[in-house]
């Protein structure tokens, strides 16, 4: 029998989410946690998140919506943990238990002894829910890093820099300026190209090709450094979870131009196709900001794409998280 379980990551204003300590006689005990717990017969997810967040800290959840579901086998029992991420609540959380809590900033969770269930959890938590990936620069380089510009100041915070056609030398310099701007907006930069470059070359991680992905046999680069990957389908999906990527895309969703022979997925197929993998997922494919909540319901991080988060077009939606 696997036990659902609901926890959620609270968000404060600054922008820090909430551990709570267990205690030590409980399953996992003395680990830091999402706060959650077991959903009763019949309760819904989101009823379930309530009534533990109330129980547990006092705080009554104004805004929450779906973040990421892990499921994993501990060897006395198995969980599957739906994390809903928490963005408005009142009340001030405190251990109705007398159990410590904790705000941390996302980038300091690995520093809190967690369940190993958690993992992909830190790693959702980390990410926005929107991935822009580049036009192809070509010509003008003005105007490739002005459009990037207002992209970011759209809010997109993760960025894919995709160069087909260009010459590792320009691709390296291009990267340099990227990197620039991506630092200022405190946005992620992953590079599409050889791993071992991305990281020579100052970037954040790489983006790896679906036919890339499965030539590999391991992680390319290590924990401190991102690695994403490209998937169609479920075959280069398993794959990536076994050489441990931090987190893919999935596409394409629907029919789009930039890949016209692709047969598109549609959503109830990418929800079954992500169902049980073990890191977050974004949807890719005729898809933009406007289709986020569909994309969260069907257990997506977020979208990806390139026109409808490029330059003019991220402004008019508004991207934030
Ligand atoms: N709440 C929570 N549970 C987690 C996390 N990670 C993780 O593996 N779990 C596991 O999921 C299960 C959650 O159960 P829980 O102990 O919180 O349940 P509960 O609040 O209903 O407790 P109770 O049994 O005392 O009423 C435990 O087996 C726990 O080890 C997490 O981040 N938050
Ligand atoms: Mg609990």
């Amino acid at each position: 029998m696997v036990l659902q379980v609901a926890a959620g990551a609270i968000f404060n204003r600054q922008g820090q989410v909430l551990l709570s300590k267990r205690p030590l006689h409980v399953h996992q005990g003395n680990l830091w946690e999402f706060p959650g717990g077991k959903l009763k017969p019949g309760e819904e997810v989101r009823q379930a998140l309530s009534r533990e967040l109330w129980e547990e800290l006092g705080i009554q959840v104004l805004q929450a919506r779906p973040l990421l579901q892990v499921h994993h086998d501990y060897p006395d029992r198995s969980v599957l943990l739906h994390v809903w991420r928490v963005d408005r609540f009142s009340g001030t959380p405190k251990g109705q238990e007398g159990q410590p809590v904790v705000w941390v900033s996302p980038e300091n969770l690995n520093a809190y002894p967690l369940p190993a269930a958690n993992h992909a959890v830190v790693t959702a938590v980390c990410l926005p829910p929107t991935y822009l990936i580049t036009k192809e620069p070509a010509g003008n380089q003005m105007a490739f890093l002005s459009s990037l510009r207002q992209s970011l100041q759209a809010g997109v915070q993760l960025v894919q820099l995709r160069a087909k056609k260009l010459s590792p030398e320009h691709y390296q310099n291009l990267t340099w300026k990227v990197q620039r701007l991506c630092f200022e907006y405190k946005a992620i930069l992953l590079v599409n190209t050889v791993p071992a470059q991305a990281a020579e070359w100052g970037a954040d991680g790489v983006h790896l090709t679906g036919n890339h992905l499965m030539h590999l046999s391991h992680r390319p680069l290590p924990a401190n450094k991102w690695v994403a990957a490209s998937c169609h389908n479920a075959a280069q999906l398993a794959h990536a979870a076994n050489i441990g990527v931090d987190f893919a895309v999935l596409g394409p969703v629907f029919h789009t131009s930039t890949h016209p022979q692709a047969l598109p997925l549609g959503w109830e197929r990418f929800q079954t196709l992500i169902a049980q993998i073990p890191f977050p997922v974004y949807a890719l494919g005729g898809v933009g900001p406007e289709h986020l909540k569909e994309a969260w319901s069907r257990g997506a991080q977020g979208i990806a794409a390139i026109r409808a988060l490029w330059g003019d077009r991220a402004g008019s939606f508004g991207v934030s998280p």
